[in-house]
């Protein structure tokens, strides 16, 4: 971060030094005239400037590119939107090719998990168009890679930020979306603790003002999105269920999470907003996120780098119900193709509308050690370990979901193990950052 810093203040440095200019004057009275002269020159020439910046200001068409996102540094992207050429491509991204197909508005679709939905919904014919304010929260080109993917897809992924209202209602004016699936978010656990604003301003601010828009829409979209199995938090009771208690979060993560659920709750109460919460239990894949373990446990280990694996404090191990991309992409497009119509308009609700929430995970909690294990084979290197208490930083013990509900509503049925999707990773990793073949088992 301290490195992105530097170089969107580097201008400073740009300054040019100019020694010997600055000599020390001669004559005090005629320094006096002058600098009163070029006083009021000073004046003028600032009041012109302001005029002149007020009035492109005014004119100019709301277009959001702050400085910052999130707390992640804006560098030069191509963050202005708006135009006839930039309309053209948001309709046709989004225009569907068959008659009962769905038009998505796809948020965080250059993300590990938007990607793969994205890419599933226009295969099928769907509408889909994509918005993501592409941060810096991990590398930038493995987004701009997944957005050259969906491109090839036939899929535009607009540049911008869930908290931009005005892009939102451009969006909305632009295309009569039938469905949200709503994906952006400031993921990861243990990052909560370096930058809880980002959390705030995504999971929470962007979330509200995401439904402000949905629900102020003719018709209100369905939305379905994306909340977490990190808001059953300390829960002991396995597996866990969705009547399970969510009050215990144990990172900020978590309790952004929680609270995207109760705001959830409430739009559909007030507004008739039909929603759909998907809780995702520690989704991996190709085309991952880099901050997530298997994948930078990979990148640690073909560099021959040690890896710390984090134990319970009874010296118990930690496990995880990973969950392979393609299954939740199953789960995603299912929840879509059975989400209700919103049932408000105009910001008035007309009647009570559909809310749901569901686990989809993958019903078998793998040991942390185990997942090492695995790659050890896959990547036929060992592992250098460093066994380490797991820190207070949000991490919870384990995870396992029960996914009954999903199967029985959605037809949710995991099917891709642990060790045949690491495979499937790894293949995809090794192609991507053009690793030299081995003999493998991929
Ligand atoms: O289900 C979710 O809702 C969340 O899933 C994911 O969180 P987690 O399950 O915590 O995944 P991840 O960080 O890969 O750690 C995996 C395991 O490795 C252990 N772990 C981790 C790091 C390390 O250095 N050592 C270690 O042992 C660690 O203790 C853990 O047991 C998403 O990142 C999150 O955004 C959210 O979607």
């Amino acid at each position: 971060m301290s490195q992105l810093k530097m170089v969107s203040l580097s201008h400073i440095d740009n300054i040019p030094s100019t020694p010997g200019k600055l000599k020390p004057e001669k004559y005090p009275y005629v320094h006096r005239l002058r600098f009163h002269s070029s006083l009021s020159r000073l004046t003028v020439w600032s009041s012109f400037l302001l005029v002149f910046f007020l009035f492109f200001f005014f004119l100019s068409p709301p277009s959001a590119s702050p400085s910052s996102v999130g707390g992640f540094p804006r560098l030069g992207l191509g963050d202005s939107w708006g135009g006839p050429e930039w309309e053209r491509r948001v309709s046709s991204s989004a225009r569907k090719h068959s008659g009962s197909g769905l038009i998505v508005l796809v948020t965080g679709a250059a993300g590990f998990v938007g990607t793969h939905v994205s890419v599933a919904l226009k295969r099928r014919g769907d509408g889909v168009l994509g918005l993501d304010n592409f941060n810096h929260y991990y590398d930038p080109n493995l987004k701009r890679a997944r957005q050259k993917l969906l491109e090839r897809a036939g899929v535009f992924v607009v540049e911008g930020d869930i908290n931009d209202s005005a892009l939102l209602r451009k969006l909305f004016d632009v295309v009569a979306f039938t469905h949200v699936m709503h994906l952006a978010a400031q993921a990861g656990v243990r990052y909560a603790m370096q930058n809880p604003g980002s959390y705030i301003h995504s999971n929470i601010a962007g979330f509200v003002n995401l439904l402000e828009a949905c629900k102020s829409t003719d018709p209100q979209p369905a939305v379905v999105w994306a909340s977490s199995s990190s808001v059953y938090g300390l829960n002991s009771k396995v597996p866990f269920s969705e009547k399970d208690r969510t009050d215990q979060p144990a990172s900020l993560y978590a309790a952004t999470k929680k609270a995207g659920e109760e705001i959830a709750h409430t739009y559909n109460h007030i507004y008739g907003l039909s929603m759909t919460g998907l809780r995702f239990f520690t989704v991996y894949g190709p085309w991952g996120r880099p901050d997530m373990a298997y994948f930078f446990f990979t990148k640690d280990i073909l560099k021959g780098k040690p890896i710390t694996i984090f134990e319970a404090p009874d010296h118990g191990s930690v496990a995880r119900d990973f969950t392979y991309i393609d299954d939740i992409v199953k789960g995603c497009l299912a929840a879509l193709d059975t989400a209700k119509k919103s049932t408000g308009s105009g910001g008035k609700k007309k009647g009570a509308a559909q809310f749901r929430m569901f686990n989809l995970g993958n019903t078998s909690p793998v040991p942390v050690t185990e997942l090492v294990n695995i790659l050890e084979k896959l990547l036929k290197v060992k592992a250098k370990r460093m066994i380490l208490p797991m820190p207070r930083n949000g991490d919870v013990k384990f995870t396992h979901a029960n996914v009954s509900l999903a199967h029985r509503e959605l037809g949710y049925r995991p099917t891709t193990d642990l060790e045949n999707g690491l495979r499937k990773f790894a293949r995809w990793y090794s192609n991507f950052y053009s690793l030299p073949k081995k003999k493998s088992s991929w």
